[in-house]
């Protein structure tokens, strides 16, 4: 009987015991809750009274604008001009609106002079200029705002000033190395970059470290032993191929630098791109144009774009790290291009594409894949980078066994002129995901309706042999030893119904990043959020300045 009692009185005891706990639990909660929002009420305050120091006045002065002068307000973010009306005797008011230049996007400010031709130093003070950059649509432009004083004192008080601010964006980069493909697509990439970036650096007082590069993988083995702590950032001038080398180059560089051979680690240095090849889908992807200005302004402004990347590996050995990846049709394609090196660019893709559609071959793969997490699409930040897909256990994986005529997995939209929404619409810049786009076995003129609306709206994936899926993890093990062979192909009658047999080890054509892999193996695709920062912004949709016929 007792222990029922026990039981009986301990009952009530516990439940005040719980009470009292609760009640101070409850009073701990509110003074927490108090202290919370006295602090948030400071930041707030703290926030405030920043935003009052940033747009309190630091110079007012008279400068001449064009031709009239103007009140002209200087204050850490922006310098706002207003004519000043002289008042007339009819009272009669024009007002016209004041101007406005931010700051963030003023890269250099210089004074002016006026100089006899040849005269390199000193002539009489007439003002201050600002450079900035200026938005039309996604493309950025160089322009200058002229303010004109002839009085030196006032004019060096406003520059001194003006260049203290601009020293104070610490995210802009000092020194940069630089890598220049001077194959890149015309063999025009040291043009583009003397003509429009270099200029633009020296304004911005830019110090670079050039390499030409003079061979492939030239750009990795400099990037793998450079001193690179005294960098802010690299910048690649060339296509994709160069842009792939380098990013894959960075975060080895990273892995080594923290001694890490197995996980990838995120590269400290962010990367510019200078598009100087033919389809420049990554520099399109942060840029929404094919621009070297547009490029060099990002770089110069300090726009800073964090990217997805992922790994590609083959029974546990790493092959190189990317942005986006085909097997299929894609490969089949390039291989194809590959093989034509001498035609002129354009003309090479499109024979491929030809040939390739001519010869339409489907691949029997398994293909498994790890869907993405959709909690985790917000939090990407914090998903941990060490985790291993395998150890997400078999039963999350999701496995088919089949024909594909192309398997695509992307990590980035890939726009470019050619696909202004994008190859993969569906995923973006830094969202922790890739799309994976597999396009089963169909017949040619559904899979080239299914190609066509790549170039023109959306659609594409509405065709019930597409699948789309946001993925971290995508596995793609052929199921025979059934290799590719371009040279056989070539002799061949119909590749549909009498497929290639090729000795063990042959391999299968990937397009990683535009360069040709050959894998005779399984492949495993590893999403790694954010690895790497590049200069530019997101953009939805590219300038479409090329249209394909070829179709
Ligand atoms: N001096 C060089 N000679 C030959 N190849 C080089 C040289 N420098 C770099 N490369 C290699 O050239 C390959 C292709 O470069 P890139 O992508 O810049 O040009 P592209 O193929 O003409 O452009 P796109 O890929 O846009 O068609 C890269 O893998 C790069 O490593």
């Amino acid at each position: 009987m007792s222990e029922p009692e026990e039981e009986l009185q301990g009952e009530p005891r516990d439940s005040t015991k719980k009470k009292k706990k609760e009640k101070r639990s409850g009073k701990k909660k509110k003074k927490q809750e108090k202290r919370e929002e006295e602090e948030q009420q400071q930041v707030e305050e703290e926030e405030e009274e920043e935003e009052e120091q940033s747009e309190c006045v630091l110079l007012r002065g008279i400068f001449k604008l064009g031709k009239k002068s103007h009140d002209v307000l200087l204050t850490r973010t922006r310098l706002t001009w207003t004519p000043i009306t002289p008042e007339t005797p009819t009272a009669e008011v024009c007002v016209l609106p004041p101007g406005v230049l931010l700051l963030q996007d003023v890269f250099a400010v210089k004074v002016k002079r006026r100089r006899a031709v040849g005269q390199e130093s000193g002539g009489a003070v007439l003002g201050v200029a600002l450079f900035c950059s200026k938005r039309r649509g996604r493309w950025l432009e160089e322009d200058t705002l002229h303010l004109h004083n002839a009085s030196a004192e006032h004019t060096n008080t406003w520059y001194n000033t003006l260049k203290e601010l601009l020293t104070g964006f610490s995210i802009r980069p000092r020194y940069l190395k630089v890598f220049i493909n001077p194959r890149s697509h015309k063999k025009e990439a040291v043009h583009i970059y003397r003509e429009h970036v270099a200029p633009l650096f020296k304004m911005a007082d830019i110090r670079t470290e050039i390499t030409v590069t003079e061979r492939k993988g030239h750009a990795l083995s400099v990037m793998k032993e450079c001193k690179l702590d005294e960098y802010d950032g690299v910048v690649c001038v060339g296509g994709d191929g160069s842009v792939a080398e380098l990013c894959h180059a960075m975060v080895l560089r990273a892995q080594l630098d923290a001694d890490s051979p197995k996980k990838p680690v995120k590269s400290v240095l962010p990367l510019g791109i200078i598009p100087a090849g033919s389809t420049d889908v990554v520099s399109c992807s942060v840029h929404g144009v094919r621009d070297p200005v547009t490029a060099a302004l990002h770089i110069v402004l300090g726009h800073l774009q964090q990217v997805d990347m992922c790994s590609y590996s083959s029974h546990g050995q790493l092959i190189r790290f990317g942005f986006s990846a085909m097997f299929g049709f894609g490969g089949q394609s390039l291989a194809r291009a590959e093989k034509k090196r001498w035609m002129p660019s354009s003309r090479r893709r499109e024979y491929a594409l030809m040939k390739t559609l001519a010869r339409l071959r489907p691949e029997d793969c398994q293909l498994s894949f790890l869907p993405a997490k959709k909690s985790n699409s917000n939090l990407f930040q914090h998903q941990d980078q060490d985790q291993d897909p395998e150890s997400e256990g078999e039963e999350s994986w999701t496995t088919n066994q089949g024909l594909y005529l192309s398997i695509s997995i992307m990590s980035i939209p890939c726009l470019s002129p050619h696909a202004p929404n994008g190859l993969a619409p569906n995923t973006s810049l830094a969202n922790g995901s890739a799309a994976l786009i597999a396009v089963g076995n169909t017949s040619r003129s559904e899979f080239i309706k299914h190609l066509k609306r790549y170039s023109s709206s959306s659609g594409q994936f509405s065709f019930s042999f597409v699948e789309t899926h946001a993925v971290s993890a995508v596995r793609i093990r052929p199921q025979s030893l059934i290799g590719w062979s371009e040279e056989e192909s070539e002799e061949e009658g119909d590749s549909k119904t009498s497929p290639i047999i090729q000795s063990e080890g042959a391999a299968f054509p990937w397009n990683i990043d535009g360069e040709l892999v050959e894998i005779a193996n399984e492949v495993l695709v590893r999403v790694h959020p954010q690895l790497i920062t590049l200069y530019g912004e997101e953009v939805d949709e590219a300038e479409s300045t090329v249209s394909c016929n070829c179709l």
